[in-house]
């Protein structure tokens, strides 16, 4: 699956980059406001029809230009590469091809073209609100549990149902106990999910974050939303008159959480911000390494990576993903990567970005 050709045009400064990227590790070197990033954020939109900067297409798309296109070549396990393009207009229009056909969804690319990105916005795991974490686990529940999504939407819809009632007021406990049914049976299946998740996750976190640092001892404790001695029948009923008095629901897996803890507390307060780093790279890696696992290749994209990390622990993130035998797509302003240690097996591409302009500064196996 990984991307044997990358077209792209008119994203950000990008008016038109064409490359033939390594199918293990590609590290784009530029000056900050080069295009770097931009680079990624193609590769992004191709894989979910949205950027990771901003959820306005117009600010991607390059000024003076009615739209942009990224187009793929994605290497098969047999047979030639297949061409997939996304095309996003200014008014909103988004054309997705797949082998020169029109397909229903961007979800089509997102099954062939799997991405996970670990940026300087990754910290927002530990930093963020609940919703950010609760997305980190849904992300995987979705790939693990082939009927996670159709539950989540029924339990989404029910809740959103409820919600609108109580706002309205003047509904009866009893009268509300008539509609909790449905919202409690999708609740308790997402909620089922997302642990079985968790549990699948949490040794890979482990021993991934063991490879990148041994001086870390991080827990991951999963909160379902409510109390974990209720089953979701129960807290929903012991709270109903609450939800009346206060005009929504306030228990239930829309309240999940991961806990990321330390000995001494939460990751974000007790944690360096290199450490933290680390925290939030296994969390991601671990994730990828999942999919992977599962038969699933995926496209790492990682933005900046030397920032806040030591040469040390730079180096033993690069190994840990170039152990997971995925295509990386690496940017980073320091001119001089000489210590990013690639394995002498491994296909390194070097390329530099200047104004928008990519060009190949070195290729091929690594000397041992
Ligand atoms: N819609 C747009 N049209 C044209 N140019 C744009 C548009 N949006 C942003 N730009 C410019 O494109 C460039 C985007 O750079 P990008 O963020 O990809 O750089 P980078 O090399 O990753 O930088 P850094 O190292 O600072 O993260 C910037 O110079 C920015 O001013």
């Amino acid at each position: 699956m990984p991307l044997v050709r990358l077209d792209i045009s008119h994203v950000r400064n990008l008016s038109s980059v064409r490359f033939e990227p390594s199918p293990q590790v590609n590290v784009i070197v530029g000056k900050n406001g080069s295009g770097k990033t931009s680079v990624l954020e193609a590769i992004h939109l191709l894989s979910l029809g949205r950027s990771f900067r901003s959820h306005k297409h117009k600010t991607y798309i390059q000024h003076d230009n009615e739209a942009c296109l990224v187009f793929a070549q994605l290497q098969q396990s047999q047979g030639s590469p297949i061409r997939v393009g996304l095309q996003r207009q200014r008014d909103g229009r988004i054309d997705v091809r797949i082998q020169g056909q029109r397909a229903q969804s961007v979800v089509e690319l997102a099954e062939r073209l799997p991405v996970q990105l670990i940026n300087p916005d990754a910290f927002r795991l530990l930093e963020g609100s609940p919703s950010v974490r609760r997305q980190f686990i849904d992300w995987g529940a979705f790939h693990f549990d082939k009927d996670f999504i159709q539950a989540w939407r029924g339990w989404q819809k029910a809740l959103k149902q409820r919600n609108t009632l109580l706002r309205r007021g003047k509904i009866s406990a009893s009268l509300l106990a008539a509609f909790d049914q449905e919202l409690i049976r999708l609740g308790e299946r997402v909620n089922t999910s997302r642990k079985a998740y968790i549990e699948k996750l949490t040794p890979h976190f482990v021993s991934v974050l063991s490879l990148l640092t041994t001086e870390l001892a991080v827990e991951l404790q999963f909160f379902q939303g409510w109390d974990a001695q209720k089953n979701l029948q129960m807290a929903v009923e012991s709270g109903r008159e609450r939800d009346i008095e206060l005009g929504y629901t306030h228990t239930g897996p829309q309240r999940a959480d991961l806990r990321v803890k330390t000995a001494t507390g939460d990751a974000l307060d007790t944690l360096s911000r290199g450490q933290q780093k680390l925290v939030v790279s296994a969390l991601k890696i671990a994730q990828g390494q999942l999919l992977i696992d599962m038969g699933r290749p995926l496209v790492f994209l990682v933005d900046d990576l030397p920032a806040e990390l030591d040469a040390n622990h730079r180096q033993k993130l690069c190994q840990l993903l170039e152990s997971l035998n995925s295509q990386i797509f690496i940017t980073s302003v320091e001119p001089d990567t000489t210590d990013f240690h690639w394995a002498h097996t491994t296909d390194v591409r070097q390329f530099s970005m200047s104004n928008g302009e990519l060009s190949l500064l070195s290729k091929g196996l690594q000397e041992s």
